[in-house]
């Protein structure tokens, strides 16, 4: 098994994720999938290379954890840790309990290093809530809790969600020790007293930035945090992504924490090979999307737009002119949202249509293609003198297109992104992103299939 150039490996061999489903079969004449097996070598020299953000020069053994864990990590398939692992777990696991505000570059393994704190933290013997994790969406939710469960199968750990529609009406106090969950359940929980804090010892902010950040999650957040116990409590913030105006607030949130930081230019990783197609107008991008449709499905792909309603148009009509597609947002009631990711997970869907809302955390390693239909923008404030009320959506949201992105490529695997342009200002918009992030957005043919395809291959080769 030759290792490429650059030591890149494509997808993992199943069950090597954990938590994660099994791949799935790939298409017998696939030269694109081919490799998606050839992982062990080329991880192991990832691994062993100091300069990526996989590399350790220590063994799970040496960080401190209980034997138990060490089972649950190894029974994953995890032979040694990232970076991110290596440097964090022995700061957060030291005593007294430090805050730890974590960066590392999207499919790392930031979930490992804060789910292996709170198992380590949580007293099993109490039977009442110890950690306490925040996650964006219903689907990172889910997705914590199962890696809190494939780690901790050696423990006697017991989990609840706080996420919508879960608990019962009528059901007790919880006893779990760990509750993963979204913000605004968490406070309705605490609020209705369900949820007793004040035996919390961990906080988890998963996608910190995104949590804190006040046009976002952060009024939430801070209320359940209002409510947990001052005294020793640990905080943990982590995010591929941390912009300057949410670090100052999350030194505040988390005080006198430990900081892992990445620099600007390491934000995103070189594993995904960027591009980008001229799309004539709005209308041709959808007829672009039909023509890459066989090259979406040869592995798994995630379809990025701005708004629920285009995702729901594009996936009807795929859906009337024969194709499989699913898409998935957050107007969908929650049962139907879990059975739409789950099966997208399982691979019996590959093409998934979405917005913002899985934009951040989802790990499904057979996803090698991300296209950003729309590109991300953010809402901006009219400001200045003589400025209106309101705003507009004119600036693109670097922090959401890394993330994005990072849906693909994960934990040293190969992957492709694809920006639909299709006129002036979206060109411009591509071109901050391509400035703000420091990496090169290569051209793509849209009328040549064969030009497509050939591009493609090469950039998972
Ligand atoms: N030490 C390890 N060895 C092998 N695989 C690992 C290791 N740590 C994590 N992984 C796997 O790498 C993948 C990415 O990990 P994870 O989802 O924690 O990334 P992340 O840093 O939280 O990414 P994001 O910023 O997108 O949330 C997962 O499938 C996980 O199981």
């Amino acid at each position: 098994m030759e290792k490429d150039a650059d030591g890149f490996y494509t997808p993992a061999a199943p069950g090597a994720g954990g938590s994660t489903p099994a791949a799935p079969q790939p298409a017998p004449n696939s030269d694109l999938i081919k490799s998606t097996f050839e992982v062990d070598v080329t991880l192991a020299d990832q691994q062993g290379d100091p300069n990526s953000p996989l590399y350790s020069a220590k063994t799970f053994e040496e960080l401190g954890l209980h034997d138990d864990l060490l089972k649950g990590i190894y029974d994953m398939g995890f032979t040694k840790p990232s970076k991110i692992q290596e440097r964090a777990l022995p700061l957060m696991l030291s005593n007294p309990p430090t805050n730890m505000i974590g960066q590392s570059q999207s499919g790392t393994g930031k979930t490992a290093a804060f789910v292996l704190t709170m198992l380590s933290r949580v007293d099993f013997s109490k039977p009442q809530p110890q950690a306490l994790c925040l996650a964006p969406s219903r689907e990172l939710a889910r997705q914590i809790m199962s890696v809190v469960v494939a780690m901790g199968k050696f423990t006697p750990v017991q989990t609840e969600y706080a996420i919508k529609d879960n608990l019962a009406r009528d059901s007790g106090p919880i006893k779990a020790h760990i509750v993963v969950g979204t913000p605004g359940t968490m406070t309705d929980l605490i609020r209705k007293r369900i949820l007793d804090p004040s035996g919390v010892k961990v906080f988890v902010l998963d996608e910190a930035d995104n949590m804190l950040d006040q046009e976002g999650l952060g009024d939430q957040t801070l209320r359940v945090k209002n409510q947990l116990p001052r005294e020793g409590l640990q905080i943990l913030a982590f995010s591929a992504t941390f912009p300057d105006h949410v670090r100052n607030f999350a030194s505040k949130f988390a005080p006198n924490a430990n900081k892992i930081e990445l620099k600007k230019e390491e934000l995103s990783i070189s594993g995904i090979r960027q591009f980008y197609m001229d799309c004539k107008n709005e209308e041709d991008k959808y007829d672009v999307l039909v023509r890459l449709y066989a090259l979406l499905t040869i592995g798994q792909s995630i379809i990025f737009c701005q708004h629920k309603h285009t995702a729901d148009r594009i996936a009807q009509r795929m859906t009337a002119e024969g194709h499989k597609v699913a898409s998935l947002h957050g107007a969908k009631d929650p049962a139907e949202r879990d059975a739409i990711i789950d099966n997208f997970r399982d691979g019996r869907e590959k093409v998934l249509i979405t917005t913002n809302v899985i934009s951040r955390g989802i790990d499904i390693l057979q996803v090698n293609m991300v296209v950003n239909y729309d590109l991300p923008l953010m809402y901006e404030r009219n400001t200045g003198a003589g400025a209106g009320p309101g705003g507009s959506y004119d600036r693109p949201d670097i922090e959401t297109y890394i993330h994005r992105i990072g849906r693909t490529g994960r934990f040293g695997r190969r992957g492709i992104s694809i920006n639909f342009v299709h006129d002036k200002k979206t060109w411009q918009q591509m071109d901050q992103i391509e400035k703000a992030t420091g990496k090169t957005i290569t051209r793509i043919e849209t009328g040549d299939v064969d030009e497509m395809e050939r591009k493609m291959k090469e950039a998972l080769k």
